[in-house]
């Protein structure tokens, strides 16, 4: 388990983390999520014990990771791919670390092989591709068999193949009762290995939630209703809080009303509806409405609109 109490951490009068109080729990996948500069990559950091806190604690298991007596068992974790020495052989490079924690070539060849490198495992890992790296990084991790994982970006690189394969790795891992926390900027991705989320904007918790929860509460679930009578109908159902796009000459989608109101003003008015389709939103969606304030760096882009809205505001 990881605990993280009002955990802060300033670089000068840039504040990265600001207050930061969680519990990443055993037995599930928890995402890491927020925009470019969030603070993810610092709480991880804060987390392995690689930098201090300005105030407050990161705990792993109930102490500092730094004073963890087994830390290779405690945690394996994966900040940044290319962070290895380039000389040595994939193999060399597990075995070494290995030694220094009592982990002999058997289970090094195990790692290896369960992150499919068996092919290059003699290879100099400065031959190594971005893909190849991460799957190294995450043998690296795995060598001690770690109850926690710690990975920052782990996707990065991998081709389809490696991305289902960490996908049934991370799921089995938490399956198995361990803990993993895992960020990533891909979240239809997220959406498949994670059950929990933690989403940070300007280095403050804007979530703790499962993705469950993260996505029916933020309201980009809408409605997609197909009538005859649109035009009739569209303007019963205008209000505040009620978003509508017309997207077709009889079908339009809306937002902020469920399909029970819906269906209930055409029949209490006695106009006709031929679908009335719930869709539930995505992550992605539900994610983009939250950090929308909380997005540092953001580029621009010309915007033409699909489709006509008709009304309201976004709840
Ligand atoms: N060593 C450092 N010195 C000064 N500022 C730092 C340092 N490390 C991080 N920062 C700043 O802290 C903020 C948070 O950075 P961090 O790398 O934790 O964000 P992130 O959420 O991991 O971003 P990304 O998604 O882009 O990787 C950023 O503004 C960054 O510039």
């Amino acid at each position: 388990m990881i605990e993280l109490h009002e955990l802060t951490k300033r670089y000068g009068d840039k504040t990265a983390v600001d207050g930061i109080t969680a519990t990443i729990q055993p037995g599930a996948v928890t995402g890491f999520l927020g925009p470019n500069g969030a603070g993810k990559s610092t709480t991880m950091r804060l987390i392995l014990g690689l930098d201090g806190p300005t105030s407050g604690h990161a705990h792993v298991n109930g102490k500092p990771y730094s004073t963890s007596k087994a830390p290779l068992a405690e945690v394996g974790a994966v900040l940044d791919a290319k962070a290895i020495d380039g000389g040595r052989s994939a193999r060399n490079h597990l075995l070494a670390l290995g030694a220094s924690v009592k982990v002999g070539p058997r289970r090094v060849d195990e790692v290896i092989d369960l992150v499919g490198l068996t092919d290059v495992a003699h290879r100099r890992t400065r031959q190594f591709s971005l893909g190849m790296g991460q799957r190294l990084g995450i043998a690296s991790a795995l060598l001690a068999d770690p109850e926690i994982l710690i990975l920052d970006e782990p996707v990065n690189g991998l081709d389809v193949d490696g991305v289902q394969w960490l996908r049934g790795l991370l799921t089995d891992m938490a399956a198995e009762g361990r803990t993993v926390l895992l960020s990533s900027h891909l979240m239809s991705e997220m959406e498949l290995v994670a059950e929990r989320l933690l989403v940070i904007g300007q280095g403050k918790i804007l979530a703790d939630s499962t993705i469950r929860d993260f996505i029916q509460h933020s309201a980009v679930g809408s409605v997609s209703v197909v009538s005859p009578d649109a035009d009739r109908l569209i303007h019963l159902l205008q209000g505040d809080g009620i978003a509508i796009t017309t997207t077709g000459s009889e079908r339009f989608q809306v937002q902020g009303m469920g399909t029970r109101t819906i269906g209930d003003i055409a029949f209490q008015n006695r106009l006709r509806i031929h679908e009335l389709a719930p869709h539930a939103g995505s992550l992605e969606e539900a994610y983009m409405a939250m950090t929308r304030d909380a997005v540092e760096y953001s580029g621009t882009h010309a915007h033409t609109p699909a489709s006509t809205t008709v009304t309201g505001a976004l709840r």
